[in-house]
């Protein structure tokens, strides 16, 4: 049994039988501390958090945090400015340490683990800024992105050209003559060379006109058919459920609804208090 199961708990929480139907598919679901958050639903993800607190120094800001990426996935953190999402993407990657609960990578613990490892494993990170060296050219930051590998660079790199013309089209050019968008297309191309199967992406249409977010948002779907898992934080709500597999709503470090985008953008509750109404 699992939290979005529709046979989970009916004692408290908002549950399949009273939710709001979206669509007439599946409810968004509200976590509470009755909603049961079953490990099964988690048992052949490729990235899971159990009852994670995390923060900075002395400051908690995840708190008893559970949610999971499956293989395959496009899921989306929503939720109001800081309620922990990016920190979410930080301690998954080993940049803070939880200080309770799990980050398992393939059902292995690597809650802890050095950020330098945690790509080594498989899982990539594309911050939100300073994502690639504007003083490198476009050649140099994928050179720089493998700097792990331990063969087949060049391979790699040239798949990515194939995949990505507007970096072939600019091997050359220094990073920083790149448009916002080309710019995001590099870093997670650079992310990419490693070839990572989990891809954790930190708002990738923030400072973005609408047009070339919408160019990013398809190329997150590129990265996405290239086999990768993607854990996607996202101010764009719309546009980054539209794009997504299921949804997590955090507010004040913990997980309030979980869902399918449908469900969670149909539920007035989840729309009035965290999706700007
Ligand atoms: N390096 C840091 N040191 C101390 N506190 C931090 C640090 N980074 C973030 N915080 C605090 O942690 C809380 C959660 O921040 P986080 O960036 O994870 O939120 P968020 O949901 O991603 O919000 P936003 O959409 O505004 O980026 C906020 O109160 C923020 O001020």
């Amino acid at each position: 049994m699992s939290a979005t199961d529709p046979s989970a708990s009916d004692e408290g929480s908002t549950t399949a039988d009273d939710a709001p139907t979206a669509s007439g598919g599946e409810p968004a679901v509200a976590r509470d501390d009755t909603t049961p958050t079953d490990a099964s639903d988690a048992a052949d993800a490729v990235l899971a958090l159990s009852g994670v607190d995390s923060g900075y120094g002395e400051v908690q800001v995840l708190d008893d945090l559970t949610l999971h990426l499956d293989p395959g996935e496009i899921v989306c953190l929503v939720g109001p400015n800081g309620a922990g999402k990016s920190t979410v993407l930080k301690t998954a990657f080993g940049m803070l340490t939880p200080w309770e609960g799990t980050v398992e990578y393939h059902g292995r613990e690597i809650g802890g683990m050095a950020p330098e490892d945690i790509v080594r494993e498989g899982i990539g990170y594309v911050p939100q800024t300073e994502n690639v060296f504007g003083s490198l050219t476009i050649e140099e930051n994928l050179r720089m992105g493998g700097v792990a590998r331990t063969g087949g660079l060049d391979d790699v790199i040239d798949r990515l050209y194939d995949r990505f013309p507007i970096i072939d089209e600019k091997r050359d050019a220094k990073a920083r003559t790149l448009s916002g968008g080309q710019r995001q297309v590099l870093a997670f191309a650079r992310a990419l060379v490693m070839e990572p199967d989990v891809l954790l992406i930190d708002e990738p249409s923030a400072g973005l006109a609408p047009n070339t977010a919408d160019d990013v948002f398809a190329d997150v779907q590129a990265v996405n058919e290239m086999d990768t898992a993607i854990l996607m934080v996202e101010q764009n709500v719309t546009k980054g459920l539209g794009i997504s597999d299921r949804g997590y709503v955090l507010d004040q470090g913990t997980v309030r609804f979980e869902g399918t985008p449908e469900a969670l953008l149909d539920d007035d509750e989840v729309s009035q208090l965290y999706l700007g109404g």
